[in-house]
């Protein structure tokens, strides 16, 4: 067994380049493997941000992000693009679907640049089984498999997002909340699916969102003003 947990940040300061203060500024932040923790914060505090850092697409000027007891700043830029893709699901604000590639080959991406994703996808079935049982349980019917991502609608587009965290069964699993307006039960709803295929599969889950009435789904609940130092000291 892990003896640290899934994620831990320490000490961790950030600041973007040309701006006078940190964005960021957390002592402590960690999650337990199979937690899922809702983090929530208004608009422009440093969600994304600190997702970009957990994905080790950002680096902190200090500190420390370990993810699955790997040091992202220690890889070097192609290993940590690789641990990403081997480990964690992310899904993005903006889904990130490539746009004219049908449903399933956008879901089943991470297999081509993962093997170790394809392996665990391919465990029970095919790849591609997999894939069309994902969206089936995120509530897609087979009808839309070969439609290019431009041709669906937003709530789709998300199921398929999610569709392709999920794919794999990354160790952990992160969402950035659309700001796009899904209505609150329609979103609910989703959510109940993306936790329950994120929890059988044994995932460790961050959801970031400014909207906390999805809260009580999760383990656990954490406003990031409460552990961004940076916010506190610049509050207006
Ligand atoms: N690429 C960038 N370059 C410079 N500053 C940035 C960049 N991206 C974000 N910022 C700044 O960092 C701060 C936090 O932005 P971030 O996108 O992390 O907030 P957020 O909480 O995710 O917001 P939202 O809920 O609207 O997505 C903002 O002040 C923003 O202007």
């Amino acid at each position: 067994m892990r003896e640290e947990p899934v994620v831990v940040v320490e000490d961790l300061r950030f600041r973007w380049p040309q701006a006078a203060t940190p964005c960021l500024q957390i002592a402590s932040l960690t999650m337990q493997a199979g937690e899922s923790l809702f983090l929530h914060g208004p608009s422009g505090s440093g969600k994304s941000t600190l997702l970009g850092l957990l994905g080790g697409v950002l680096l902190p000027q200090q500190g420390s992000v370990r993810m699955l007891g790997h040091e992202l700043a220690a890889l070097r830029g192609h290993a940590r693009d690789r641990f990403r893709v081997d480990h964690v699901g992310f899904i993005f604000q903006q889904f990130n679907l490539i746009p004219h590639l049908p449903v399933l080959d956008n879901v089943l991406l991470p297999c081509r640049f993962s093997r170790r994703r394809l392996q665990r996808a391919s465990r029970q079935r095919s790849a591609r089984d997999e894939a069309v049982r994902l969206l089936a349980a995120l509530g897609l019917g087979t009808e839309v498999l070969q439609r290019p991502a431009t041709r669906l609608s937003v709530g789709q587009q998300q199921r398929v997002a999610a569709a392709r965290a999920l794919i794999g069964s990354p160790e952990i699993l992160i969402a950035d909340e659309p700001t796009s307006a899904l209505d609150a039960e329609r979103q609910a709803d989703f959510l109940r699916l993306l936790l329950q295929e994120g929890q059988a599969a044994g995932a460790t889950i961050l959801f970031v969102s400014h909207d906390r009435r999805l809260a009580a789904q999760f383990d656990r609940e954490l406003g990031l003003a409460q552990i961004n130092l940076a916010a506190q000291g610049s509050a207006a």
